[in-house]
């Protein structure tokens, strides 16, 4: 459009600013079928630059593709080759893939009935002001148009993991169900005063909460003893030392029933089967009672120092 309308104020320039009969256009320069002639027969002041009807072609433009690919000029093949308009969505796109039985024919729309934040595609002419537009002139709900944008609260979310077999059986869980944590905590709420921190001040002030004047070599028997029924103190043991669990037992996060299920024995397996990040050594340091000695070992039951049981 730019070339022609160049063509023509050429063409028209000597009928403005020249007089009537003085009007030569020059024929030589121009293009084979936009040649003008100056109209000055008719009378006009201002004349008009009319195309010559002398049989030569005049050269006709189209903005369609052409249908023989050969017909596209070598010249402007590098600049300008007349591209068909983009895919929506991309032909490998998620969104595609999510609605594989859409064809071709309907790819540019997204599906009334499947998950999307896009708007519904135009409604028929006869209920639309505007086709170009596709928004109703009368009737434009609020309520239509905003459940048209909002997420599904029922089917899978759009774009999200790949397709499912069925559309029933969505990988995307439901926005109205709430599942529950795969490994819910199982932490109690303390009472006031019992907070880890509370726990650590008061081994800081009470070096001994053994309950015992000193370390004790302890059999299975012994430890077996303790377990903390009828008022008895709670025994448990890690990796071969026995702590007692008693005063720690309101401390514990987890709850006394947890701490209790290692009362009287090896605690280890329990222990490392919940928390095996948790230094029990330094948090039970003040309630170490002794170590694990073998049921007839002749010491059993005396009291000692530590580097001893070594
Ligand atoms: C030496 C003995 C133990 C100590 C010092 C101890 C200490 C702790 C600590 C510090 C926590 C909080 C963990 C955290 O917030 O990440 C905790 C939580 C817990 N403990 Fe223990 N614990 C002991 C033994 C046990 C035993 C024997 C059991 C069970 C058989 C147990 C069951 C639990 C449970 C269920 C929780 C809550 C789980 C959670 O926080 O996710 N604990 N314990």
């Amino acid at each position: 459009w730019n070339m022609i309308s160049s063509w023509w104020r050429k063409a028209a320039k000597p009928a403005v600013t020249s007089p009537p009969d003085q009007q030569r256009p020059d024929h030589d320069t121009m293009p084979i079928g936009t040649q003008a002639q100056v109209a000055t027969d008719d009378g006009d002041a201002t004349p008009k630059a009319k195309p010559l009807t002398n049989g030569a072609p005049v050269p006709q433009f189209s903005l369609e593709a052409p249908s023989n690919p050969a017909q596209i000029d070598e010249d402007s093949s590098d600049e300008e080759i007349e591209m068909p308009p983009p895919q929506f969505p991309s032909l490998n796109s998620a969104q595609r893939a999510s609605n594989p039985t859409s064809s071709s024919a309907n790819s540019l729309f997204v599906p009334r009935t499947g998950p999307s934040l896009m708007p519904p595609p135009p409604r028929p002419a006869s209920t639309t002001a505007n086709p170009r537009l596709g928004v109703p002139s009368t009737g434009l709900k609020v309520a239509s148009l905003s459940s048209s944008l909002r997420v599904p609260t029922t089917g899978p979310l759009p774009n999200r993991g790949p397709p499912s077999s069925s559309p029933a059986s969505s990988l995307a869980a439901p926005l109205t169900t709430s599942v529950p944590p795969p490994n819910p905590r199982k932490k109690v709420i303390l009472s006031p005063g019992h907070s880890p921190l509370d726990w650590a001040n008061l081994q800081k002030t009470n070096s001994n909460l053994s309950g015992v004047p000193s370390l004790q070599r302890v059999t299975p028997s012994m430890l077996k003893a303790k377990n903390g029924r009828k008022g008895r103190p709670t025994w448990s043991s890690y990796k071969g030392r026995v702590y007692n669990m008693t005063p720690y037992l309101s401390f514990h996060p987890g709850g006394e029933g947890e701490l209790k299920r290692a009362a009287g024995k090896d605690g280890e397996k329990l222990f490392m089967d919940v928390h095996p990040w948790v230094n029990w050594d330094n948090m039970l340091e003040s309630c170490l009672v002794g170590i694990m000695v073998s049921e007839n070992d002749p010491r059993a039951g005396m009291g000692s120092q530590l580097d001893d049981m070594d």
